[in-house]
């Protein structure tokens, strides 16, 4: 389990601004390394933030973006076009602004690939498992009020999920109901796994998350009741805050 680091920006523009550079130096340095990086999305307010500025920031990178993965750690599942799937905004704002081959951008399918939201999480589980079953470079995570990462929610029975990559949920307290995640093992999958938390609705959330995983009040938070608690990075775990979520640490 790697120890947290934790850093503080003054607000969610410099935060993007940090993770977008940091993304950007990990897939030139994976690249040399002769990786392929497989890289998964978040979805939310923050991850809107992100991919501008990683747009912004690629201009003057050496990433060859033909040699870049891109997945999602959950995405809702609705019609293509909906404004609520997570990959319509990073399209927008990052992947079809830097030239992402479409091959290499692996969406979840919608409901007019699939009639039900667990074939879709089959399907992506099959998709995953096709280019070697995860083993992400980075993963990249928001964090509800509630602690919940991806569509991991708190006392919801797909935290329980086992053996398996993905996982249908239904009945999704944050809107849109239905929902395709990554379960706690394929995050898990992971060289550097970096949360993106902006806001001082997360503090709460934040603090609960780390000393839960430190164990600073002693006990050790529950993964039911603390998600954000059930994933560490492989070799690398980073807070990315701002001073007003990480204002209760
Ligand atoms: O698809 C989703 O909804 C997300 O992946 C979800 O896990 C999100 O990252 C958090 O809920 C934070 O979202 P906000 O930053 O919008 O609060």
């Amino acid at each position: 389990m790697s120890t947290p680091r934790i850093e503080v920006h003054d607000d969610d523009r410099a935060l993007a601004t940090a993770v977008a550079g940091e993304l950007l130096t990990r897939l030139v340095d994976a690249q040399a390394a002769g990786r392929v990086p497989h890289v998964a999305l978040t979805g939310g307010t923050i991850a809107e933030v992100v991919h501008g500025e990683i747009a912004r920031l690629a201009a003057s990178s050496e990433v060859d973006w033909t040699r870049v993965e891109l997945w999602w750690g959950d995405e809702r599942f609705v019609e293509p076009g909906s404004p609520d799937r997570n990959a319509g905004q990073a399209r927008a704002a990052f992947l079809d602004v830097v030239g992402v081959p479409a091959e290499h951008v692996h969406e979840v399918p919608t409901t007019a690939e699939c009639g039900t939201v667990e074939e879709a999480a089959t399907a992506y589980a099959e998709a995953l498992r096709a280019h070697g079953g995860g083993g992400f470079e980075v993963v990249m995570l928001g964090l509800g009020p509630d602690a919940h990462i991806a569509s991991l929610f708190p006392g919801h029975p797909a935290l329980d999920t086992i053996d398996a990559l993905t996982v249908a949920v239904r009945d999704s307290p944050k809107p849109p109901p239905e929902r395709v995640s990554l379960t706690f093992e394929a995050l898990a999958a992971n060289r550097a796994l970096w949360f993106l938390v902006s806001g001082e609705g997360k503090a709460e959330a934040v603090a609960r998350a780390l000393a839960g995983r430190t164990g600073a009040g002693g006990e050790v938070a529950d993964v039911h009741d603390v998600p954000a608690v059930g994933v560490t990075g492989g070799e690398e775990t980073i807070w990315f805050l701002d001073r007003a979520s990480a204002s209760q640490l």
